[in-house]
């Protein structure tokens, strides 16, 4: 899938300008060195005419031929350094494209990342930056130095002969319109090229991510050829560029061939009626020679430019998706901070403006301190809440408050600071153990790691491990079982000194013993901080200050569990069927 957004931003050469200005005086550099390579090479076939003129006046030609060696060299040496330079300022310019694109990839709003494929993203800052490299020094460059050196060449051509500059000015005519034909047609096939690249990231990110359902479902075959397929057309379509961009090569040196031939013919009857000498049609010649490579540099520009803008304007899609502000690192709760308090105020929320309502007006408040347990159906809109907390989202309508201060007026990293959410399914990133549990806070101590490895009986499993702390965990903490992944969520939550703690139980995974420990920790955790749990077990609600019932995006009744069961049907029917009770 690629990403489709309805605006259409500035050019894409615009992006490109943006990429390369802070790169402008080492390509301004590398850019003078191609244009110097061209005038040594230019000099020669004036220095050959010299050289033919000494030849036929019977004059030493030891001067020519040194001038003529020091030009060869110069220009060897010259264009060396030339090429090094850009090329060097090429690959600045994808990295400076790849720095700003993946900072703002992970400053995406959860809503834009909701819309696009992970897999498509990650090609566009791989693969499409990369393709900055050719724009850079092939196009940018290409259309500088070899515009100028085009430029230089026809001036100097129009000292030499005048009509035999218009016969050549005539051929290379007939050619550029021929070229404004095929140009636009390898931008398109540029284009398609680079989704389908798109398209093969996202059918590998998705096989990938569930590898074990994949081979469980036997969907092998069905997913190798939905990635063959990405990867045909892949190839299709950069065939289908390759043979435009042959095309266009192609006539461009044809041209130069025929404006060759016709020089010879037409420069071959002025010398026989005495209009020129022989010295000046060999030059001529020499500079038709010499024309081939800027006008091919041009051609060049033209078509690597088609190939770049399609990958810029990947880029530039990309660049247009929502993000959230750069705030910058906020500092984490200093330890003994006040709990926090919550509180929503009729709030209303759907996931798209195409979607049904998932909120349809929840109120409720959290004082600071204490367990709070939000219970209901399968839907009712329990995990959207923690969502909203974090601003993941914003609500269509209503209020959050988190200590009576409205989250839209929350600093955003100040507020996840404040913050530690314990997602369902306990993603833990591939690493060490020790990274997956500082990744909310790098800077906690040996003394306070230890500490809340006990809590969440992971002093256990770390000792246990061979490599302790440093063990790795595999993509995704393959390594680690469900429960042990669980509990290493809420280590890494806790390491956070949270005033409010989002902790979204997963409905298994753990067993009888650790789950009492855990509601233990939690309750403990409850004493001095703000604790909302999405319950699915019955030792959570019974432990719980207050518990929340919420139906279809509504709250339809607090208390506890005792005032509950004989209050509200709902309640005590999932009290009775839903709640996975055990350990009380
Ligand atoms: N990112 C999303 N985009 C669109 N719809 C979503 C998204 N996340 C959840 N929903 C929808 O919102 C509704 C409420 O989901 P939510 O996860 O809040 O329910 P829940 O009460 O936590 O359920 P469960 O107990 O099964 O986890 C569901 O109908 C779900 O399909």
């Amino acid at each position: 899938m690629s990403i489709t957004t309805e605006e259409t931003g500035p050019p894409a050469w615009r992006l490109l300008l943006g990429y390369v200005r802070p790169h402008r005086w080492a390509l301004l550099g590398g850019a003078l060195l191609s244009l110097m390579t061209g005038a040594t090479g230019l000099m020669l076939p004036l220095v050959a005419r010299d050289l033919i003129d000494d030849l036929t006046d019977d004059r030493a030609i030891t001067g020519a031929l040194l001038l003529m060696s020091a030009l060869v060299v110069a220009n060897a040496v010259l264009g060396a350094l030339g090429s090094y330079v850009l090329r060097r300022t090429a690959e600045s310019v994808v990295l400076g494209a790849r720095r700003s694109l993946s900072s703002y990839l992970l400053r995406l709003r959860i809503t834009a990342v909701d819309r696009s494929e992970p897999g498509d993203l990650m090609a566009r800052i791989t693969s499409d930056t990369t393709l900055l490299r050719e724009v850079t020094t092939d196009s940018l460059v290409g259309l500088g130095t070899g515009g100028l050196t085009l430029l230089a060449t026809v001036t100097l051509m129009g000292f030499v002969d005048p009509v035999l500059l218009g016969v050549t000015l005539g051929v290379i005519a007939l050619a550029g319109t021929v070229l404004g034909v095929i140009v636009p047609h390898i931008n398109r096939a540029s284009r398609q090229a680079q989704d389908a690249v798109g398209l093969m990231g996202a059918s590998l990110e998705r096989v990938l991510g569930a590898l074990r359902t994949v081979k469980a479902s036997g969907a092998e075959p069905r997913e190798e050829r939905a990635l063959h397929d990405a990867a045909q057309e892949s190839w299709r379509q950069s065939v289908r560029a390759a043979k435009w961009s042959a095309a266009a090569g192609n006539t461009a040196g044809l041209a130069m061939q025929i404006a060759f031939i016709t020089v010879l013919a037409v420069g071959g009857a002025r010398v026989a009626t005495d209009a020129i000498d022989v010295g000046t049609l060999v030059a001529f010649l020499l500079f038709v020679f010499y024309l081939m490579s800027p006008i091919q540099q041009v051609v060049g520009a033209l078509t690597q430019y088609q190939t770049g803008s399609a990958a810029l304007a990947r880029i530039q899609e990309a660049l247009r998706l929502p993000a959230e502000p750069a705030d910058g690192p906020a500092a984490l709760p200093t330890p003994g901070a006040a709990p926090a308090a919550l509180a929503f105020e009729d709030v209303r929320f759907r996931y798209a403006d195409d979607l049904p309502y998932v909120h349809h007006g929840v109120t409720f408040t959290v004082p600071a301190q204490g367990m709070t347990a939000f219970v209901g159906p399968s839907g009712a809109g329990k995990t959207t809440v923690f969502s909203l907390i974090e601003r993941f989202y914003d609500p269509g309508s209503g209020v959050i408050t988190l200590d009576g201060r409205d989250l839209a007026d929350w600093e955003l990293s100040r507020l996840r600071a404040s913050i530690g959410y314990v997602e369902q399914d306990a993603p833990v990133l591939s690493g060490s153990l020790r990274d997956n549990l500082l990744l909310g806070n790098p800077e906690a101590d040996d003394g306070t790691l230890t500490r809340v490895l006990k809590t969440t009986r992971l002093d256990g499993l770390v000792a246990r491990l061979p490599d302790g702390l440093d063990t790795l965990v595999g993509h995704r903490g393959t390594k680690l079982s469900g429960g042990e992944r669980q509990r290493v969520a809420i280590a890494r939550a806790l390491l956070r000194r949270p005033r409010l703690l989002l902790l979204d139980e997963a409905t298994s995974q753990l067993d009888a013993v650790n789950e009492a420990a855990l509601r233990d920790t939690v309750a403990d955790v409850a004493r001095t901080t703000t604790v909302l749990v999405v319950a699915h077990r019955l030792s959570t609600v019974t432990a719980a200050d207050r518990i929340v019932v919420m139906d279809a995006g509504r709250v339809r009744a607090v208390g506890t569990h005792r005032e509950l069961v004989t209050a509200d049907p709902l309640y005590a029917e999932l009290a009775a069927t839903q709640f996975l009770a055990t350990a009380e």
